[in-house]
């Protein structure tokens, strides 16, 4: 019997991907979400009531992510309702790593099989390729036990999965763009031996031969040199997007870049997956193409490499890796990467990872490759990721040597707008909880936009909580920010512009007002799930504050607060950055610590605490001062003054002019006006 639920099931696939992107959304989600109406019933070529209707069933996540309404669409399901369910209704299941493995309702085929992910109840069938929410699971088990029948129409589904009418203006230019580059690249044993010989050595691959490069699908696009990675469809290997990489030698370094299609955000392929047998149980994962093609030149393993490097491993992904009993995370050779091994092993589930952990002896694997090193051994040294909860000096020692070893990249990732700032704090770190303070309007959100976006444009993984103003208001002052210009003026750039800003990882609740603490928080787990979220930004603490009923006492209540987000950025080794209102503003007064709102609870669980001076110091319009009171990394406190612009909404230090002040963290801090005399040694 042939029912038209698959159409279903893409289109509330589709839906539910723009419902999840309620609680964090990148901004140009809602826009794409109106488009998908019209093409749905174009190609799905059934009578319009059945979709309309069906549209009518889903609408309530289609409307919340328009609405902004997030309760429901936020962790639908835990793993042990998703197990009971699956009881109830006879479904036979597989308990694997990150996923349950369920016959799939969708697919004829033999090997069915559908992956649904343990954190977040989303599906994905593997054959059709079909997503979607832990409700549109439901729904579709539903449909097929009240007509009683075990599949849903595998041709109908076909047709709509080949059927691309329905792409977006942006899919088709991508499509055209692969097309396009792929023809005119060229396999490496096309080239000329010289050219072949050139574009190796350029890219360090000279020891990869031509046949691996072919096996992994590698080209060359010989008038730019770059090399082309393809993303190949895991169902019929047709090319869904590609990767082009370009190196540049700049004195002693080289620079890699990278250009993807589809964008970052929708490029979600696992480099290497076309070569993987369907029975390899081991795979090493590698964080570049490159690496990729060396682990397997190196020892005949499987590989796989990430989409979109160390930032992030998308939850999507994680069905391809399900077969696997052991996975070996061999991402690079600095502390980033082995931050990111971790977290991605908890993705993974410890038990079944191991980790290679950079130093000098344990460079990337290409470097390894070309430095003639034995690759199987190290991988054989790599450390299981599952810690017992006792360990001895001996498991800890390399990690300790690690952190002398890379002192300046334990302080952290440095700003780059704000290089005052890197003096005294050091550097954005992994793990803190920084409370950010300021009198009333001096322009808190403001500077901590700049502050969090320059962080942003450097790769850290951002989610914004702005519960004061709304996303719309604040995405446009960080494009102003982004550009540093005044784009209301030259709105002819604003593409440019937007397109730019669109590739930066960053992500926005969509809370707006008085919130509960437990859904923000909520949201920020499944954030740091889902997109690697390496730093949230709180705008402001006071706009939880009204919906406890659990404390009469208001400070109390900030304690709990601060106590509980805290715990969030330890437990998942994320900064949160909070924005506090200050508890009283005396104008003849500098803030202090102290003057945070709340007790002392604030400030000690805090490792770093900045201050917004906007009285006094000001020497003149828009002066402010930014003072660092407290620093638990390296004890340095201090200050120093930023100037305003109002066009560009930016806040700049002036090197030449910046008096940088610092002082012993037991002294009271003595301010001075910024003056035009070289900046002043640290006590310390
Ligand atoms: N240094 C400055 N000088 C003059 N105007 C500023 C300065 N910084 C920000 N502004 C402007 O002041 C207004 C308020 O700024 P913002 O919302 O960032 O302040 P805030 O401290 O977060 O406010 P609140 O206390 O209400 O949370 C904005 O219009 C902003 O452009």
């Amino acid at each position: 019997m042939l029912l038209p639920l698959k159409p279903l099931v893409h289109n509330v696939a589709e839906i539910s991907k723009l419902a999840w992107g309620t609680c964090f959304a990148p901004i140009c989600v809602p826009r794409r979400a109106y488009k998908l109406l019209p093409c749905l019933r174009r190609k799905s070529g059934i009578q319009y009531g059945t979709i309309d209707n069906m549209v009518k069933a889903h609408s309530r996540n289609f409307k919340k992510g328009l609405l902004s309404t997030l309760d429901t669409s936020l962790s639908p399901v835990t793993v042990t309702e998703i197990r009971q369910y699956l009881r109830a209704n006879n479904i036979s299941f597989h308990d694997g790593y990150s996923c349950l493995h369920v016959p799939s309702p969708f697919t004829v085929a033999e090997d069915n099989c559908l992956f649904i992910d343990k954190t977040t109840g989303r599906f994905l069938c593997k054959d059709t390729l079909l997503e979607g929410s832990w409700e549109d699971y439901q729904d579709s088990v539903g449909m097929l036990q009240k007509e009683g029948c075990q599949y849903l129409s595998p041709d109908y589904m076909a047709g709509l999965l080949g059927d691309s009418d329905g792409e977006s203006a942006e899919e088709q230019t991508d499509e055209i763009e692969v097309r396009r580059i792929w023809d005119r690249a060229v396999w490496f044993s096309d080239l000329d031996e010289e050219d072949a010989r050139l574009v190796k050595t350029m890219f360090s691959i000279s020891k990869i031969p031509n046949l691996t490069l072919k096996k992994f699908g590698v080209k060359c696009y010989f008038p730019t040199k770059n090399l082309v990675f393809p993303w190949y469809n895991p169902r019929d290997c047709a090319m869904k997007g590609l990767k082009l990489l370009s190196v540049e030698y700049q004195d002693q370094s080289v620079r890699y870049d990278e250009a993807t299609y589809p964008r970052p955000a929708r490029y979600n392929n696992l480099f290497g997956l076309s070569v993987m047998g369907k029975k390899e149980t081991e795979v090493v994962i590698t964080s570049r193409e490159v690496d990729c093609l060396a682990v397997h030149q190196a020892t005949g393993m499987t590989t796989v490499s990430l989409p979109r490097g160390v930032t992030c491993l998308p939850p999507v992904l994680l069905p391809y890796l399900e077969q696997f009993k052991r996975i070996t995370l061999w991402l690079g050779d600095d502390l980033h990467s082995w931050d990111a091994s971790k977290q991605f092993a908890r993705k993974l589930s410890v038990k079944r990872c191991s980790l290679i952990r950079p130093g000098d002896k344990q460079p990337t694997p290409l470097q390894a490759l070309n430095e003639g090193l034995s690759l199987t051994k190290l991988l054989k040294a790599a450390l299981p990721a599952s810690h017992k909860s006792i360990i001895s000096f001996r498991q800890l020692r390399e990690e300790v040597f690690g952190q002398l070893e890379n002192v300046d990249q334990i302080s952290g990732v440095k700003w780059a707008r704000f290089p005052e700032l890197n003096k005294l704090l050091k550097g954005h770190r992994k793990g803190e909880l920084t409370v950010f303070t300021g009198p009333t309007g001096s322009g808190k959100t403001t500077f901590i936009s700049e502050y969090a976006l320059d962080l942003c444009t450097q790769g850290v993984s951002t989610l914004w909580g702005s519960f004061e103003i709304n996303n719309i208001r604040l995405a446009k002052m960080m494009l102003t920010q982004f550009a540093v210009l005044r784009l209301e003026e030259q709105l002819e750039k604003y593409d440019e512009w937007a397109d730019k800003f669109e590739n930066l990882p960053l992500y926005f609740m969509t809370f707006h007002g008085q919130q509960n603490i437990k859904l923000v928080l909520d949201t920020m787990q499944h954030a740091v799930y889902m997109y690697d979220i390496n730093h949230v930004i709180i705008d402001n603490l006071q706009f939880m504050m009204g919906q406890e009923n659990l404390f009469t006492d208001k400070f109390a209540l900030q304690d709990y607060m601060v106590g509980a987000f805290r715990k969030f950025s330890t437990d998942n080794n994320c900064h949160v950055t909070l924005v506090i209102h200050p508890r009283k503003e005396d104008d003849d007064k500098e803030l202090q610590t102290s003057s945070i709102f709340g007790s002392a609870k604030a400030s000690q669980e805090a490792d770093n605490v900045l201050i917004l001076q906007d009285r006094k110091l000001a020497s003149g319009p828009g002066k402010r001062h930014l003072q660092l009171a407290k620093n638990r990394f390296d004890g340095d406190v201090g200050m120093f003054a930023m100037e305003f612009n109002k066009s560009t909404l930016t806040f700049s230090t002036n090197k030449n002019k910046t008096k940088l002040k610092k002082v012993n963290k037991d002294n009271e801090m003595q301010i001075d006006p910024p003056s035009d005399e070289a900046p002043a040694k640290g006590k310390k």
